[in-house]
């Protein structure tokens, strides 16, 4: 599994091996079952994408006030231009609580839309169990960034609800190649939003790239079985800057090649968190490490700003506004719910 993000500027991306990590019997347990649920996902996504066109719209985004569904190609957008990728939202299961008169964020968890069983046996299931092992494994992490950072394991625990009240989203994502789309932005410059991206390159294409800290792209090449784990604008704003949000963006597959698949797994915070009252005290030394990275360069990234003053689910409702208008029009027929700054 590798990871994005070090002390020093970067020009290639670090590797860390989570397995030597073991301290107990259960983790290469658990390995081995993480390993087999990312083979059993990765052999779905062409039979997924290759379904006839009206059983994927079947399961259309705009059916579902969650945001959970089927995105055609050319319906995303990010900064204002057309992404070029087709997608399939899901989240762990939860069901929704929302009630009139609460905020219209509450309403983004919910249950997902699955194919049906008929179309593809086995894709329910098999992607139940790779949530379950990715989720697991994205708890495990905030419990170690906690530490690496000066902060009691569960340092960074009052960002989560209980477990079972928590929803984490994840897709699978096709980008045509360029012989076929309008342009080369798979998916534009931007942000994830909450804490970790667990992203797992289902294909062997380029095309994925990150921004260093001087503002420069920087290939990330699929490595067989590894994550890329991208930090969410969230976790930049808890702390304080010393986790750097990572801006990054995919390039449609060159022309004459064959689509790249994808399938990032986002780890969400609670939903009702106004980040801003919610100030850590990390210790002076590793404060510090800010002023040893020196100046920052420019990202081309602009989403998820506002964390500082507005509810955690409201910044993510604002995103998906900017980002999805057209299933916006359906699901809210009445109006948009928040405008957020334009991006
Ligand atoms: O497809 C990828 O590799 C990246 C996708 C991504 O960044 C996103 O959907 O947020
Ligand atoms: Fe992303």
């Amino acid at each position: 599994m590798s990871s994005v993000g070090q002390g020093s500027n970067f020009t290639s991306i670090p590797i860390l091996n989570y397995t030597l990590l073991s301290s107990s019997e259960t983790r290469p347990v658990f390995i081995k079952q993480l390993r087999n649920a990312l083979i059993n996902v990765i052999a779905f996504l062409p039979k997924f994408f290759g379904l006839p066109q009206e059983r994927k719209d079947a399961l259309r985004m705009a059916n579902s006030p969650h945001f959970l569904g089927y995105s055609r190609l050319g319906v995303e957008m990010t900064k204002g231009a057309v992404d070029q990728r087709e997608q399939l939202d899901f989240a762990t299961p939860l069901e929704n609580t929302w009630k009139l008169g609460e905020p219209e964020y509450l309403r983004l968890w919910g249950p997902s839309q699955w194919p049906a069983e008929e179309d593809l046996p086995g894709f329910k299931a098999a992607f139940l169990r790779y949530l379950k092992a990715v989720e697991s494994l994205s708890y495990e992490f905030v419990g170690l960034l906690a530490e690496s950072l000066g902060l009691p394991p569960d340092g960074l625990a009052q960002f989560f609800d209980a477990r079972e009240r928590m929803q984490h989203r994840a897709k699978i994502v096709k980008y045509p190649t360029r012989d076929t789309v309008a342009s080369g932005q798979g998916v534009g410059p931007h942000f994830d939003a909450g804490f970790l991206t667990f992203l797992l390159q289902a294909s062997d294409h380029p095309g994925l790239q990150v921004q260093n800290l001087s503002g420069e792209w920087i290939d990330v090449p699929p490595r067989p079985y590894t994550f890329v784990v991208n930090i969410g604008k969230a976790l930049e704003s808890v702390t304080q800057g010393l986790a750097r949000a990572t801006s990054h963006r995919v390039l449609a597959p060159a022309a004459g090649t064959s689509p790249r698949y994808s399938i990032p797994f986002f780890q969400n915070i609670a939903q009702n968190l106004r980040l801003s009252e919610h100030v850590l005290q990390f210790p002076a030394e590793v404060l510090e490490l800010k002023g040893v990275r020196g100046q920052l360069g420019q990202t081309d990234s602009v989403n998820f700003t506002e964390y500082e003053s507005l509810p955690s689910g409201e910044v993510t409702l604002i995103n998906r506004v900017k980002a999805l208008p057209r299933s916006v029009q359906t699901i809210f027929p009445y109006g948009l719910p928040v405008h957020g700054t334009a991006y």
